[in-house]
């Protein structure tokens, strides 16, 4: 069953195409992974997704529902969630508040009741903490829920995005170089982490990745972006294996 589903999906930045006719199927449960050199179209294609970018022509399914022209706001609702290339967390708060926050976007009550600290909202809140506690503990980070965030490993920290994004209930994971500036043993580490959550929250994950050993190991299917086009999709052996792949990607030196 296809979660994400793109649909010949156009994107145009005045004369530049960064992508152009991009099909690509999630299926759920997958582990996908979108790679390609730098300028090939990659981030693009999540900003369309998450409803940064309305695309110039061509669809975005959600689950079978069109998700083109979406707010952001929306279709982190409708269980997309997605982490950036640079870790974007509250860097002076603790590890439990900013999954707390990243919780505040399921919450129903509004800041007068907040401000109010309303019975119902003590009790939402109360529920949200249990909630919380319940996806660190899960995640291996309970026993660092205390630290504040700028303080830990850089690996402790992508991990830490990775469960907001969780916090949030969503269904779909999209990751934007979850393995950028780990070292190889981060990157192993992390590895078996995308493994265990996508296992765990029965997710669906969807991730741009320059770490070739990270996107061969994990990767269910993998599609290659080039200029904006996909010249490749099929499994970790049909990739590498594929002479346009090589050509103009593989054969580049490797920047991580
Ligand atoms: N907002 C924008 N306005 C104009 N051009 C843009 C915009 N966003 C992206 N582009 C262009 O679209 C093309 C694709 O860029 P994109 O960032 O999607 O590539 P990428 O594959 O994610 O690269 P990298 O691996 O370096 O992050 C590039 O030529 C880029 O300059």
């Amino acid at each position: 069953m296809s979660v994400l589903k793109i649909d010949n999906v156009k994107m145009q930045f005045g004369g530049v195409i960064a992508v152009n006719n991009l099909n690509i199927d999630v299926e759920k449960g997958k582990i996908v992974a979108l790679i390609g050199p730098n300028g090939a179209g990659k981030t693009t294609a999540f900003n369309v997704i998450t409803g940064v970018y309305n695309p110039t022509s061509g669809s975005v399914f959600l689950n079978d529902k069109k998700i083109t022209s979406l707010s952001p706001d929306k279709i982190t609702k409708l269980g997309i969630a997605r982490t950036f290339q640079n870790i974007r967390l509250f860097k002076n708060l603790t590890v439990m508040d900013n999954i707390l926050i990243a919780n505040h976007l399921n919450v129903k009550s509004n800041f007068l009741s907040s401000a109010l600290r309303m019975p119902w909202y003590i009790k939402e809140e109360n529920h949200m903490r249990k909630k919380s506690e319940m996806l660190l503990d899960k995640l291996g980070l309970l026993g660092i829920k205390d630290e504040i965030a700028s303080s830990l490993p850089y690996g402790e920290q992508r991990k830490l995005e990775i469960a907001r994004a969780l916090a949030t209930d969503a269904k779909l994971l999209l990751l934007d170089e979850p393995a950028a500036g780990m070292n190889p043993h981060e990157t192993m580490e992390l590895t078996e982490f995308i493994r265990n959550i996508r296992d765990e929250f029965d997710l669906t994950v969807f991730m741009i990745e320059h770490h070739m050993n990270l996107v061969m190991e994990i990767s269910d299917k993998i599609y290659v972006l080039d200029f904006g086009q996909l010249i490749a999709e099929g499994t970790a052996d049909d990739i590498k294996n594929n002479p346009r792949v090589i050509e103009a990607y593989l054969g580049v030196e490797e920047d991580a």
